[in-house]
């Protein structure tokens, strides 16, 4: 049930050029924190009409994998976090996580929105904290689990800031620490940078790239941004217009430490933004 096929250079993951990580980067299969779409159709029907949003779509994550989706606008990447985060059901075919069949919404992920959606009468450390409150998750573990995302993504003096004195970027990191409190082993993110200039962006993925490392967590990240995919991804996994199907899956090659500026200037990155800018054509999708 693996997805496409997949180019480019040989995989590097695990750390095999001794440039990276980490833990949890595990090989294929349905071990803990895996995600599995096998033959998944999504219909929607409104009273005017009947949209195929996807169709035949497999694909299986390894468990600490990081997978990039690209495709053009409306052909299903939201709607494919949405069925993995259990928000939707598919019409057709499975979807599981750590190898069970995904029934309804689940607790053990993380889900990071192009908005932040923070509120504004909390600061940055009791937003970060909902997620617990939510949960139900014991008072101290919570507050150092906190303290160590703050520590983790820079936000240390920040702490009591309300979102409003916060910058776009400093507003992603607490989107980004509260989706991560409660060490879900997979992080779903839909276009989590859109909205920010191009510099911040660059930074965010490098820290995005460092805490993937540091927490071994299985990411998803949707994005219009063919550079962003291939700086970040162990695989891109590049769409067909709706209704949405998997064109290719792009092995991207790169070593797991990736520092954004000099990611980009490396031959395989460019190998993979050629092929998944090569697929996706004439298609909206941006850079
Ligand atoms: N709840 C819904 N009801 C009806 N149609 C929907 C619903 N959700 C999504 N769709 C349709 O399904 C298709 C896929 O939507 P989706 O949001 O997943 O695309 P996308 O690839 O994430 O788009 P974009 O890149 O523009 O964010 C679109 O045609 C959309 O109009």
């Amino acid at each position: 049930m693996d997805g496409g096929g997949t180019t480019g250079g040989s995989v590097t993951r695990n750390g095999a050029t001794g440039e990276g990580p980490a833990k949890g980067r595990a090989g294929g299969g349905a071990s803990a924190g895996a995600v599995g779409i096998d033959g998944v159709e999504v219909r929607f029907r409104t009273r005017r009409r009947e949209v195929t949003a996807l169709t035949g779509v497999c694909l299986t994550v390894a468990a600490g994998e990081f997978l990039a989706i690209v495709g053009p606008s409306g052909c299903g990447k939201s709607t494919l976090l949405k069925l993995v985060a259990g928000l939707l059901r598919p019409t057709g075919g499975e979807v599981s996580l750590g190898g069970e069949r995904v029934h309804g919404p689940r607790h053990d992920i993380g889900y990071v929105f192009q908005r932040a959606a923070l509120l504004e009468w909390r600061s940055a450390r009791r937003n970060i904290l909902l997620q617990a409150e939510i949960r139900g998750m014991p008072k101290e573990t919570a507050r150092a689990r906190a303290a160590e995302l703050i520590a983790m993504t820079g936000l240390e003096g920040f702490e009591d800031a309300y979102p409003h004195e916060l910058s776009g970027g400093m507003q992603q990191r607490v989107a980004l620490c509260r989706a991560l409190l409660h060490r879900p082993p997979v992080l779903l993110m839909d276009e989590p940078f859109g909205a920010l200039d191009a510099l911040t962006r660059e930074q965010m993925n490098t820290e995005l790239n460092r805490i993937w490392r540091e927490t071994g967590t299985t990411v998803l990240l949707v994005t219009h941004s063919i550079s962003e995919a291939c700086a970040l991804a162990d695989r891109v996994v590049v769409m067909s217009p709706r209704p949405g199907t998997i064109t290719e899956v792009v092995e991207v090659g790169l070593p797991v430490l990736r520092e954004y500026a000099a990611t980009v200037e490396r031959p395989e990155f460019h190998t993979a933004a050629a092929r998944v800018r090569a697929l996706l054509g004439a298609s909206s999708t941006g850079d």
